[in-house]
């Protein structure tokens, strides 16, 4: 019999020594040329084609490479280049691509950076397209092009990868009022038309077109473009494989039966259950690639299990069946192989991208009966790894899974409700009208990040580390005061990641060495992974807070990230369902938040930034994940006496959908990214007269630009209109980590300044 056809959507383009974020950020500071980042990008991209083929797929999947982000790079393919990053004098280029990200590049003059959002629900962020109404769209970079003739040049064969026009539509967002972008469509779909003619003489078969899209409860509005789009849209000899992930594309089949394309992708990971009705309804005579290789986790599969639920496929669709990655690879870390301190029992666990591309070779061969003497040896590896995981001791904790047990309702409420928490928190914080606090982390200097590096070297011993670090904090603690702010923070230089950070020190946890995962642009983040249940072996935060409260006489927040984040942004089991593993995290974090208070610490955040992120793709299934979210806040949040401020933190703040929500995690002070959006997502909060206190940011922390005090003043103005002032606070955005020392100190300079004239106004009132 013939061989399955196999493939991946997308391998991640960080290199496996983050050669990427490198040489970017090298370049940025021009230490390195373009052609010398050019070169390490080659050879990046050589070696990930390299990986798909000696794994024996059937193709190299071209075009998911991206200097920065692949949305950015298929706007500029379009050229869709707002007109503040286009000088008739220079050609377009890296720069151009740069500039839009960041808002700066070399050789640029630099404006306001592209929005950054995040990718689906996704940790991964992509720079928002922006349309005009009347918007042209015009082949503008040739960078597709350049990929697929250079692996073509090496004797792949290549499927390129291609976000589609719907997808990317519905990415961006509408910088005029009043016009919908759906008007945009024919002009659009001209482009990618001019588009498949360029591919269709470039010796390529099929092309990777992704709708992800499909896979959300999209409006008969946009059904119906679809069905008009794909109609208009002109293949030539080129052959289509829709691709969806992320979630079912159940409600969606009817449409998606009547689109004239090739072939179809879903993703079985993230929704199994679909499998029955596309193979009842999806024409046989089409290619069906199935994605049974997670893109999302860390964990070695069930090639066994996999093979045996695709029995029946194969049975209907036979050489129609493709075997694939269920979404790009680019969600998870490159290689396993280069992990030498990981515990080896886990390690033995786990597939990284460049195992994950082994595993659909090996799923599509035993389906296929075809094993090779080595397949075989593998199959029954895998087999062992995941019967010696299901039987670990190391996995299962008696004590943890009694307490999880014995939750009762106390143990999410506070003692009394926020009216009277408040005035008990007046009488002992005596804090002024419109407090002003940031959110928790200073500058990552490379001073910062060098201690620690020397401390995993072994270069310096834990002793002279805390010192350094008790070093930085009384400065960040000695600024705060000079700055006159009156919530002080510790700034969090002891922190790698305020994720990565806990799972750290969190029992069922274990952390990786080069597990990095592209965040945005050159960031980077290494998710831990939770493997067993999860304790607190012991207090996590306290001595520093400790420290840093003993600096000073004012209030000092604990800090914590909470459990939703800490699920989100980590890689978690697979085997109980995702709400056990973060009510363990929140009684973990209950007792962290407990040992503060009694350490003395009168204010405690509790971040959630994935809060909203962690949404599931579709609504119908938002209250299920809103009620074991909310109450694994709750429980971390409400061990506390009435006394103890309890704060979170949300940097994504489209709250509309989700405010009941936002009010039911009931903390005290809420710190919300808003600066951006000129106050208007208070809306929400004012219509549900969202009843505690709001600190919308202030200072857009993603952009270089120092803001004024005239412009924070404007913006708290607007914020007074939707919240009363004695419940408003004045803070960022968001943490100050990624920003240097000396913008941070003058915008809150100017910020604490914006805070006294306001002061000055309404307490006359
Ligand atoms: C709030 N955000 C976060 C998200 N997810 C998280 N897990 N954490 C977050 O904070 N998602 C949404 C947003 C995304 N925002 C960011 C912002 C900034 C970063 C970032 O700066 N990432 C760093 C890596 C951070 C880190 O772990 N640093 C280590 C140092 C690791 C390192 O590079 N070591 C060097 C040697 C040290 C040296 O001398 O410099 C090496 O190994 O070569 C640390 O501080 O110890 C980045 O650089 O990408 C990410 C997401
Ligand atoms: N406390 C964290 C929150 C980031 S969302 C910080 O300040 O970096
Ligand atoms: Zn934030």
């Amino acid at each position: 019999m013939s061989e399955i056809c196999t493939h991946i959507l997308g391998y991640p383009r960080i290199g496996g020594q983050r050669e990427l974020k490198k040489a970017v950020e090298s370049y940025w500071k021009r230490e390195l040329t373009a052609l010398q980042l050019e070169e390490i990008e080659k050879k990046i991209k050589e070696n990930n084609w390299k990986v798909q083929s000696e794994a024996g797929l059937s193709f190299v999947t071209v075009g998911d490479f991206a200097n920065y982000d692949h949305v950015l790079d298929t706007s500029i393919l379009l050229g869709n280049i707002p007109e503040r990053f286009i000088d008739k004098n220079v050609e377009i280029n890296l720069n151009t691509v740069f500039c839009m990200a960041r808002g700066q590049a070399p050789l640029y003059k630099s404006t306001r950076a592209c929005e950054m959002t995040k990718w689906f629900n996704t940790n991964y962020h992509y720079i928002v397209p922006e349309f005009i109404q009347g918007q042209e769209f015009k082949i503008s970079l040739n960078s597709l092009f350049d990929q697929i003739e250079h692996a073509n040049s090496l004797g792949y064969k290549t499927k390129p990868v291609l976000i589609g026009p719907l997808t990317y539509l519905w990415l961006g967002k509408s910088i005029d009022k009043d016009f919908n972008k759906l008007d945009l469509l024919e002009k659009l779909t001209q482009a990618y038309n001019e588009i498949f003619k360029q591919l269709s003489l470039k010796n390529i078969e099929w092309i990777q077109l992704d709708e992800p899209i499909l896979s959300l409860e999209i409006s008969e509005e946009w059904k119906n473009a679809f069905a008009t789009t794909y109609k208009n849209l002109s293949f030539k000899n080129l052959k289509i494989l829709l691709t969806t992930y992320f979630s079912s594309v159940e409600e969606n089949l009817d449409l998606i039966n009547k689109l004239p394309i090739h072939g179809l992708h879903v993703d079985l990971c993230s929704a199994p259950q679909q499998l029955k009705t596309i193979l009842k309804t999806f024409s046989k005579d089409k290619i069906l690639s199935l994605g049974i290789i997670n893109g999302r986790n860390i964990w070695k599969a069930d090639i066994l299990k996999i093979t045996n639920e695709l029995q029946e496929a194969k049975k209907i669709f036979g050489q129609n069946l493709w075997l694939a990655s269920s979404c790009s690879l680019l969600h998870s870390p490159v290689d396993l192989e280069q992990e030498f301190k990981l515990d080896g029992e886990i390690k033995n666990w786990l597939a990284f991208a460049k195992q994950k591309v082994g595993e659909i070779k090996l799923c599509a061969d035993n389906l296929n009966n075809n094993l090779s003497d080595i397949g075989k040896i593998k199959l029954k590896e895998v087999n062992e790894a995941l019967k010696d995981r299901r039987v670990s001791k190391r996995v299962h904790s008696e004590e943890v899974k009694k307490r999880i047990s014995q939750i009762s309702l106390n143990d999410s409420e506070r003692e009394s409700k926020y009216s009277e928490r408040a005035l008990k928190q007046r009488e002992i914080l005596k804090l002024p009208l419109f407090p002003t606090t940031t959110i928790g982390s200073f500058p990552q200097t490379q001073d910062i990040r060098s201690i620690r590096q020397k401390l995993k070297s072994g270069k310096i011993d834990l002793e002279t580390y805390t010192q350094e670090i008790r070093n930085h904090i009384l400065e960040s603690i000695t600024k705060q005061e000079a700055l006159n702010i009156d919530v002080l923070v510790h700034g969090e230089a002891e922190r790698n990641d305020m994720v990565e950070y806990f799972g750290e020190l969190l029992e069922g946890f274990v952390f990786t060495s080069h597990g990095w995962v592209q965040s945005y642009g050159s960031r980077c983040v290494k998710p831990p992974i939770i493997f067993g249940d999860v304790c607190r072996p012991k207090p996590m935060t306290t001595e520093w807070a400790k420290y840093s409260q003993s600096l000073t006489k004012r209030p000092v927040k604990g800090m914590l990230t909470g459990p939703v984040t800490i699920l989100s942004w980590s890689f978690v089991r697979d085997d109980q369902p995702a709400q056990e593993t973060a009510l363990q995290i929140a009684f973990a974090l209950r007792d962290e938040v407990n040992d503060l208070e009694n350490a003395g610490i009168k204010i405690i955040q509790i971040d959630e930034p994935a809060f909203r992120e962690a949404l599931p793709l579709k609504k119908s299934e938002w209250q299920e994940y809103l009620n074991w979210a909310v109450n694994c806040f709750r429980v971390s949040a409400s061990g506390v006496k009435d006394s103890t401020q309890i704060h979170t933190h949300m940097c994504y703040s489209e709250f509309n959908d989700i405010i009941k929500s936002i009010a039911d995690l009931d903390a005290d002070v809420i710190t919300i990214e808003c600066s951006r959006s000129n106050m208007e997502l208070l809306e929400a909060f004012e219509n549900y007269s969202y009843p505690n206190e709001i600190g919308p940011g202030v200072y857009d922390i993603h952009s270089p630009r120092i803001p004024e005090k005239s412009d924070i003043k404007n913006l708290l103005e607007n914020a007074l209109k939707y919240i009363p002032a004695d419940r408003l606070w004045i803070n960022p955005d968001c943490g100050l980590k990624t920003r240097n020392w000396p913008e941070v100190e003058i915008a809150l300079k100017n910020m604490t300044e914006a805070a006294k004239d306001l002061r000055k106004k309404y307490e006359a009132i």
